[in-house]
């Protein structure tokens, strides 16, 4: 059997390592095995998020599995039969959908299948699922992968309850993604939301997100809001500008004491520095769209060369040798595939 073998305190050491390494496992049928898991994190090993995305994995590939626990600072993977299959995933409170998703995505797209996740939908430290629905897998489609996502209902912390659901074809097309600079911007969207909690917390987020971002564009801003209920108060805005290419993305959430004034400019804010840098791809987009590029091909210019995306390249590169050449300008820089993997 051909094992991988990583070392998950590698570069950001952080939850990413498994999802990618995992993903790849799938994808590829080689084993793995992840050590010193979190290492340098205040709590190391898998915590439930990480432990859930794995098991989603085991099921889409009826793989056999050792080190599935959450604590736990070792994992062996072997990947079994993948076919297309109906994942349910429960998380517990308010862990993050959207970082399960990131490990499912592109086994998935490999496989194809469909999932129902419950748990945060707009939590810290991960993308809003409105981002992954908006600015990432619209980059994907641009790619050729098919996948389809319906938000049934908000979850935040600590409680959670957020729900879901949707759906990924096998990728048949892969197209190469070439994205360095954004000529024009068509037009700037976005979706303001509030849970259990008073409209005008979702208007004045995007009324204030809105009036920042046209202090600096002529372009059209039209940010949808929303207002729902699901089992505890939270909100949040993403906002993105839909250039003649991708599209970028800001966004914040609310929090108990912060006004959503303060909310709705945070996230104009982070899009309109993003903006400055005339990179294509932002730099929450840029670290998501590696394990995708080392498949498809192509060349991007990101607004930030993160250690997120340095860490998810050496990953990549762990199963396939070299894939990449990175080119730091300021703190942007140019990713580009040199040897595209055959998918
Ligand atoms: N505000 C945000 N908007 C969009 N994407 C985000 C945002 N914050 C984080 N992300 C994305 O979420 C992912 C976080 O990965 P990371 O490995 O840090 O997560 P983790 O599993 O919580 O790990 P750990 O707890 O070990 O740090 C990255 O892909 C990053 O681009």
């Amino acid at each position: 059997m051909v094992w991988v073998e990583i070392d998950g305190s590698y570069g950001e050491g952080g939850g990413q390592i498994l999802r990618t390494a995992v993903a790849l496992s799938v994808i590829t049928g080689k084993a793995v095995r992840i050590t010193r898991i979190r290492a340098n994190r205040p709590n190391p090993g898998l915590r439930p998020q990480h432990l859930h995305g794995i098991l989603a994995l085991k099921e889409l590939s009826n793989a056999r599995v050792k080190g599935a626990q959450v604590g736990s600072t070792e994992l062996e993977f072997i990947p079994g039969e993948a076919k297309p299959r109906h994942i349910r995933v429960p998380l517990s409170t308010a862990g993050s959908i959207t970082l399960v998703l990131q490990a499912l995505l592109p086994a998935m797209a490999f496989i194809g299948g469909s999932f129902e996740i419950t748990g945060g939908t707009d939590v810290p430290w991960s993308p809003p699922v409105d981002y992954l629905k908006h600015v990432t897998l619209f980059a994907l489609g641009k790619m050729g992968v098919k996948a389809e996502l319906e938000i049934k209902r908000r979850g935040h912390y600590p409680k959670g309850g957020g729900a879901v659901a949707g759906k990924v074809e096998p990728w048949e097309e892969m197209k190469p993604l070439f994205a360095f600079e954004w000529g024009k911007i068509e037009r700037f969207s976005g979706i303001s939301h509030a849970t259990n909690l008073p409209a005008h917390v979702a208007e004045r987020q995007a009324k204030a997100a809105k009036e920042r971002i046209e202090e600096h564009y002529n372009a059209p801003v039209d940010i949808e809001t929303e207002v729902s209920g699901s089992l505890g108060p939270g909100s949040g805005i993403v906002v993105w500008a839909e250039t003649d290419g991708l599209r970028l993305g800001g966004d914040a959430l609310g929090e108990r004491g912060k006004p959503a004034e303060v909310v709705g400019r945070e996230a104009a804010d982070e899009l309109l520095d993003q903006l400055k840098t005339r990179a294509a791809v932002d730099k929450f987009l840029g670290d998501q769209l590696i394990p995708f590029l080392a498949f498809a091909g192509g060349e991007v210019k990101v607004a930030e060369i993160t250690n997120h995306l340095l860490t998810n390249v050496w990953v990549v590169e762990r199963f396939f040798g070299k894939v990449f050449e990175v080119e730091r300008e300021g703190r942007g820089g140019v990713v580009r595939v040199i040897r595209r993997v055959d998918g």
